[in-house]
């Protein structure tokens, strides 16, 4: 993989060295263990991608502050520790490493189960000690008990088949998880949390910590289990509340909690996290659920193979704020990514040039037809045309418009966009494929798909249109407006809509040559005959045309070596005949 100048990864946690040597080839790799918060804010704008597990707070301030970051890789799967939310406006992908750990996470609840059911860890160190208490550690068989799992995703799935063949009867409260896997795996789906609770004599949550699980054991919650039932925590600090389960503990009522994540790590001195890890009762680890050699080769290698591949400008494979486009459709999109962001770039400095440079028009259909109907998942020719409409006129500096913030600028800056699949042979012309953007007036407020809006025809001479096709990686304009073009959307293009007659290229040619400019290629593109009627004119003048006197107008696009001056503009547009001339850059 070549980049032009080496990006920089930034490591501030223990990764395996597996990973880390993929990238090391070509990415400046930095391991900086034990910073600070104050010294990650410091060094991360000099940063493209941030490596980290589940200790590195990655908040807001410090997403603000990285100025060329593109992606935070979390080498593991609670992302609990990144403001998602932030990194999707900032346009910052954020990935996981959703599967490479959770054999890992259900073994160590396994064994947390096991370890409480013996006490293990009690009556090993007591053993060190020195004492020979066989009598005080009298522990339980696993053996036909019940396991109650709250989560039946991949760690608490893994968890339910390692207790089936222990010989333990398995139950689960999921209102997500399927009940045809649930059955697969033997597992009872129960529907409320009081069935849950009152028949099992272990719980555990394999959830992750969102609004509806945070604190969901508490001590009403508690208080329905059996008595000497017990609890652990694998999953996260937050869904048990600490306090409660201590109290538990302390009255007997539960007899044993086993926990590996505390609702802040590691727990402040004299907090309940603190005072219930001290208790004799807990077993307890510091989150050590994925803390083994393959479960870190896992993650390591999978998220640095998608920072790589991010890097170079591939979708990720996990990401969690990016939406899932298999490799195949996304490898047939590319081209069109390139074509739409120029139809959005084009249609913004062709109309605000010819409205007086306003954005007057916001509400747009994007049509596929022909083969590119057929890809469901145009959510990268969205965000496309997003980047090009406002990137001519955006005057925030390096406005990073990508598939992860596109929605959510477009609905900040009130651009609507119905995207239409059109399946109908009859209505695209001979190209494969073709991608029509049309501008009408706004009248929704979804971003996304609302209905086209026939109410109101537009007039042919007003209507705003601009179609493109892709012939492998070449791209091609093939209608602006009423004209039929074909044009590269490459380079700076003067576009001059004059009336089809005599010397109006002679005279654009010594008005440019006098200024000095090359004119590289030069292309005419007619009235389409099908889109508008000519329009009657006087060539010259503004004045009525003579009676029965038709002139018909065309465009001249002239691909030039560099910008146009306006003293240009305005003088091709004093030449008789020229009724606009304006220079887009693509
Ligand atoms: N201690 C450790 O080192 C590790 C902890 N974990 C944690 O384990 C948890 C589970 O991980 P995975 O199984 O990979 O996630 P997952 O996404 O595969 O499964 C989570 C399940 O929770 C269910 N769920 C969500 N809200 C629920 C609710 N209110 N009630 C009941 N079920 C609900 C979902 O439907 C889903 O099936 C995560 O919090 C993860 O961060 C994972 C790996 C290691
Ligand atoms: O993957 C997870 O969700 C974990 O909790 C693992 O965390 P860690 O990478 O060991 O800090």
């Amino acid at each position: 993989m070549l980049f032009q100048s080496r990006p920089k990864v930034l490591v501030p946690e223990k990764l395996s060295q597996d990973g880390l040597a993929l990238m090391r080839s070509s990415l400046d790799v930095h391991e900086r263990k034990d910073l600070s918060a104050d010294e990650l804010l410091e060094i991360i704008p000099e940063y493209d991608a941030l490596l980290v597990r589940s200790e590195t707070k990655v908040n807001a301030a410090v997403l603000r502050a990285a100025r060329r970051l593109k992606v935070v890789a979390r080498a593991g799967v609670g992302v609990d520790n990144v403001d998602v939310q932030e990194a999707t406006k900032l346009g910052i992908v954020v990935v996981n490493s959703p599967s490479g750990n959770i054999n890992s996470a259900a073994e160590h609840t396994v064994a947390l189960m096991m370890s409480m059911a013996r006490n293990i860890p009690a009556s090993c160190a007591s053993l060190k000690e020195g004492k020979w208490e066989r009598s005080k550690y009298v522990g339980v068989e696993v053996k036909g008990k019940t396991l109650s799992i709250i989560g039946l995703g991949k760690v608490g799935l893994t968890v339910a088949r390692l207790a089936k063949g222990l010989g333990m009867n398995v139950n689960a409260l999921d209102p997500y998880a399927s009940a045809s896997v649930a059955a697969s795996a033997s597992v009872t789906l129960v529907s409320s949390l009081t069935e849950l609770l009152t028949s099992c004599d272990f719980l555990t949550i394999h959830t992750p910590l969102i609004a509806s699980t945070r604190g969901m054991i508490a001590e009403a919650e508690l208080s329905q289990m059996k008595k000497g039932s017990r609890v652990l925590n694998v999953a996260r600090g937050g869904t048990f509340d600490e306090g409660a389960l201590l109290a538990a503990l302390e009255s007997g009522h539960i007899a044993g909690a086993a926990v590996d994540v505390f609702t802040s790590e590691p727990p402040a001195p004299d907090s309940p996290a603190a005072r219930l890890i001290a208790h004799p009762r807990a077993v307890v680890t510091p989150h050590l659920g994925a803390s083994t050699v393959e479960a870190q080769e896992n993650v390591s290698v999978d998220v640095c193979q998608q920072v790589l591949e991010i890097l170079q400008g591939s979708l990720p494979r996990s990401a969690v704020n990016v939406p899932i486009i298999l490799p195949e459709e996304y490898k047939k999109l590319q081209p069109f990514v390139r074509l739409v962001e120029k139809l959005g770039s084009l249609y913004t400095q062709h109309y605000a040039t010819t409205s007086g440079g306003s954005m007057t028009q916001n509400t747009f259909d994007l049509i596929y037809q022909g083969e590119l109907a057929s890809i469901t998942n145009t959510k990268p020719l969205f965000a496309a045309l997003i980047k090009g409409l406002l990137s001519p006129i955006s005057s925030t500096e390096g406005l990073n418009v990508n598939i992860v913030n596109a929605e959510l600028v477009a609905r900040e800056r009130g651009i609507y966009v119905s995207e239409q699949h059109s399946r109908d042979p009859s209505e695209h012309s001979s190209y494969s494929s073709l991608v029509t953007l049309v501008a009408r007036p706004p009248s929704r407020s979804s971003s996304r798909a609302p209905a086209a809006d026939t109410s109101v025809p537009v007039p042919a001479q007003q209507q705003r249109i601009i179609s493109g096709t892709c012939s492998g990686d070449q791209l091609l304009i093939t209608r602006l407006g009423r004209f039929e073009a074909s044009f590269e959307p490459e380079g700076t293009l003067l576009i001059c809509e004059n009336y089809d007659s005599p010397g109006k290229i002679g005279v654009v040619g010594s008005i440019l040559g006098r200024e000095g400019i090359n004119i590289n290629f030069m292309t005419v593109a007619p009235l389409s005959p099908k889109h508008a009627l000519p329009v009657p004119s006087k060539e010259g003048t503004q004045e009525p045309p003579a009676k029965g006197v038709f002139l018909k107008e065309s465009l001249m696009i002239l691909g030039i070596d560099r910008n146009v001056p306006p003293h240009v503009t305005t003088d091709l547009g004093k030449e008789g005949g020229i009724l606009s001339a304006y220079a887009v850059t693509l």
